[in-house]
């Protein structure tokens, strides 16, 4: 692997989950990375991201340098030919330039502004530091994307299903913010890739990225998506096609018990932060079918494993 930008970064899925629950089953560090320093931007906020990449660079022996990049960096221009006159202090070229001679991987967190489509899509930021960069750059959520998160999710999924074929619903939640549809891009596409029934609901108005939901069965009636779901995945996500809105929708789509009655026990699952009451109702978030803490868990593994893979790339390679 020599980034890990999106999921097709990843050459064998199966394995890469199969690394990443042998990693679980040690507890000691290695040694894959001694030597070696991975260094952190952070343009929005973060809790697991930041901690669990920190912690899986530690397992694996690394330096680890984190930035609030977004608070404490200079403001960075993107732009090919600027003239720098105005706000931003420092251009891409020289950030990227400098950090590959500090680091051995970059991480990097962009989240889009949910204003122009094309301008999110072209991913700008980490696009920008995967071209000047002169090391491996990771992805820690970007415009479109999550992937960390759905690595997490598809190892979550693999060590909790009792059946050959689980039924996995990916649900719609409301929210009072525009939220990215990064998380439900990168669930929808690593759900393609493993063998599960995926379904996604979501009201009028909210359907994602028909270039990533592809074949996807989208049921915008989500009593009927529920039922006989082994997982349900609750997010919220602002409109693809009312770009970056949140728009009014009647009926009631948080996740509570009631609404669980028609699955198979299902386990739900949700990324987090999670506004309680909002997204989920603390009659599932308290309850047995909740897996969120494990699934956050599973974040550093996810990350060691991704690590791991760009570590041994740099190896050979030399
Ligand atoms: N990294 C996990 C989710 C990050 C982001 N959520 C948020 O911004 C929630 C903020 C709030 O609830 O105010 C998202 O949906 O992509
Ligand atoms: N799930 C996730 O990426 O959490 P943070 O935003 O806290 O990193």
């Amino acid at each position: 692997m020599k980034n890990y930008i999106t999921l097709s970064d990843i050459e064998n899925l199966d394995d890469l989950i199969k690394e990443a629950l042998e990693l679980k089953k040690i507890d000691w560090a290695l040694d894959t990375g001694k030597g070696k320093t991975v260094g952190l931007l952070f343009f929005n906020p973060s809790l697991r991201t930041r901690l669990s990449t920190e912690k899986a660079g530690k397992l694996l022996g690394m330096e680890v340098m984190t930035m609030n990049a977004g608070k404490d960096g200079w403001a960075l221009e993107f732009e090919d030919g600027a003239v720098m006159n105005s706000d931003k202090a420092e251009h891409v070229k020289e950030a990227a330039g400098v950090l590959s001679q500090y680091c051995d991987i970059i991480g990097i967190r962009a989240f889009p502004d949910l204003i122009d489509r094309d301008k999110d899509e072209a991913e700008i930021v980490l696009n920008a530091f995967r071209k000047y960069a002169t090391v491996p750059v990771v992805n820690l959520e970007s415009a479109t994307g999550h992937p960390l998160q759905a690595l997490t999710d598809a190892i979550t999924i693999s060590e909790l299903k009792d059946k050959k074929r689980p039924k996995v619903v990916l649900s719609w939640a409301p929210h009072p913010k525009a939220l990215p549809q990064s998380v439900p891009n990168s669930f929808a596409d690593i759900m393609q890739k493993i063998d599960v029934d995926f379904v996604i609901t979501n009201p009028n108005g909210y359907d994602l990225n028909p270039a990533i939901t592809k074949d996807v069965s989208v049921i915008h009636d989500q009593e009927k998506a529920l039922k006989d779901a082994d997982f349900v995945y609750v997010k919220n996500w602002s409109s693809y096609e009312h770009y970056g809105k949140v728009l009014s929708v009647k009926k009631d789509w948080t996740l509570n018990q009631e609404k669980l009655k028609g699955t198979k026990n299902a386990k739900v699952m949700h990324c987090l932060p999670v506004r309680r009451n909002v997204v989920i109702a603390d009659d599932v978030l308290d309850s047995e079918n909740s897996v969120v803490l494990q699934q956050a868990g599973n974040r550093t593994f996810a990350a060691q494993a991704v690590l791991k893979r760009l570590l041994e790339n740099s190896d050979n390679s030399r």
